[in-house]
């Protein structure tokens, strides 16, 4: 089969469906929510489980379905899964993407759906859904673009295969053990540069894989950024192409080409330009003096930031290992987390992040994207994302990035929930970049004064209401 002028092999559908849903009617039902229970813990989820029934019901929300996971066509494995994470009923990307994944033969699929409404469940379903688990053989690939991604898609194939014989690897930094040859596992996540390596040293054999999944696509596909790598995975794959899958909450015009490209005569889920922002995402700005007041404002925050968890987003690797370690000095509980940092350490920072261990997480775009902590309540753009930080070409300089803007907000506001997000404005620049962003999202950004903090405190209650 010949590459086109763009790199790209004409890719030809695959047919099996091995965990095909069963007739077997054993009956497999959502979980009740636990009503009795009496503790803050519970009392809480209880309340999130009772709003979520109402937005589910709402046709008007992105978690709205009409139907539920039984009519979705998904095995009684997968639905013991769901079940077993509380997932009672799909959200409106699981309901309108799965049907047209699962069907035969497979067909391409270009997703779109706001932060934190679902997609990684509608992805993960259908790896393990194609997956033969009686031949020992590499099925699936998906590739993220973070370590911390990857891991936390992993845990999601994990949970919700946890009723079938699924085998899993990662394809991350220092993670397989030194001198390992071999990868027979039926799913494999990971960070493109470690898949290519994998493949290209056969570690990983594709000669069976059936699908192939994008998480953050745009992202992925970017040419400036890891479309390069993400192309030469693709190139790697059989002959007889898989099913490719591509999922964001973005695609900005300059990637829908090549995403064409990369996923032919896919079926389209897209979103329109004003569905982009989360309603349950409060947005506000403050106008700090200069640099150094936005330090001091990020401190008198402090509270207010360790209500719930907040993550703080930097331009840099070096100021937020700055800010870190002034506001340690200074008595203040945060830890600091970027891609300079070694694997093991990036690791165990997120991981005590997802535990609640720490309450404050200040970093950089590593963890824009895709990051799924319920709690976390609060996101800071200490620094506003900028164009020219994603490598692109010049042009850019000075302009805001929005597409980094929708996904750092979007660790917020998760599956229903309530967040809210500060910018910290200082000057005519970072006040235009800001400008920009309001208007590109039709979203008013709402002032907060930075000198009257029950002011502050009292909007922020109201806003996580
Ligand atoms: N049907 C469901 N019922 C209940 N909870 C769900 C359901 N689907 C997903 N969730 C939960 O919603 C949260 C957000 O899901 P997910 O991380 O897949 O969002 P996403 O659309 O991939 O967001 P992003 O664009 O930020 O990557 C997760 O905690 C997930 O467990």
């Amino acid at each position: 089969m010949e590459k086109d002028a763009d790199g790209f092999y004409t890719p030809k559908p695959e047919t099996s469906t091995p965990l095909a849903p069963t007739d077997d009617k054993e009956e497999v039902k959502p979980a009740e929510p636990d009503q009795s229970a009496n503790t803050d813990l519970i009392a809480s989820t209880f309340e999130v489980t009772v709003t979520l029934a109402d937005q589910q019901a709402d046709p008007n929300s992105p978690l709205y379905s009409a139907k539920t996971f039984e009519e979705l066509g998904l095995h009684q494995d997968l639905l013991k899964g769901l079940y077993d994470l509380g997932f009672s009923k799909p959200s409106k990307i699981q309901e309108r993407a799965l049907p047209l994944l699962l069907a035969n033969p497979a067909q391409n699929m270009i997703g779109q759906s706001q932060s934190g409404t679902g997609k990684t469940a509608a992805f993960v379903l259908t790896m393990l859904s194609r997956v033969d688990f009686s031949k020992n053989k590499t099925q699936a690939l998906c590739l993220a673009p973070s370590r911390e991604l990857a891991r936390q898609i992993m845990s999601v194939v994990v949970a919700m295969g946890k009723f079938t014989p699924v085998q899993t690897e990662y394809a991350i930094k220092d993670n397989l053990p030194k001198g390992a040859t071999r990868i027979t596992a039926h799913i494999v996540v990971g960070t493109p540069g470690t898949m290519t390596d994998l493949l290209r040293r056969k570690v990983i054999d594709s000669s069976e894989v059936k699908v192939f999944v994008l998480d953050e696509a745009d992202n992925m596909l970017d040419q400036d950024g890891l479309g390069e790598q993400t192309l030469r995975v693709k190139n790697m794959l059989p002959r007889s192409q898989p099913q490719i899958i591509l999922f964001s909450a973005t695609f900005p015009d300059h990637v829908r080409n090549f995403a064409n490209k990369f996923a032919p005569n896919a079926n389209k889920i897209e979103l329109q330009k004003e569905e982009l922002s989360v309603e349950g995402i409060r947005q506000f700005y403050m106008d700090c003096q200069n640099e150094e007041h936005k330090y001091d404002i990020l401190v008198s925050l402090y509270q207010l930031l360790t209500i719930g968890q907040s993550i703080i987003f930097c331009q840099h690797r070096h100021t937020a290992d700055r800010i870190s370690q002034r506001m340690t000095a200074e008595g203040h509980k945060v830890a600091s987390l970027h891609g300079a940092k070694d694997a093991t350490e990036r690791d165990s920072i997120i991981d005590n992040f997802r535990e609640g261990r720490e309450k404050v997480l200040i970093t950089t775009n590593v963890i824009a994207r895709g990051i799924d902590i319920l709690q976390v309540n609060m996101v800071v753009n200490y620094d506003l994302p900028l164009m020219n930080e994603r490598g692109n070409a010049s042009g850019n300089d000075g302009k805001p990035d929005i597409e980094t803007y929708i996904h750092r907000i979007g660790r917020t506001g998760r599956f229903g929930r309530k967040g809210i997000s500060i910018n910290f404005v200082h000057d005519h620049g970072t006040w235009k970049q800001m400008e920009e962003i309001e208007k590109a999202l039709g979203k008013k950004i709402i002032r907060i004064e930075t000198n009257d903090l029950d002011e502050m405190e009292e909007k922020m209650k109201k806003a996580l209401k």
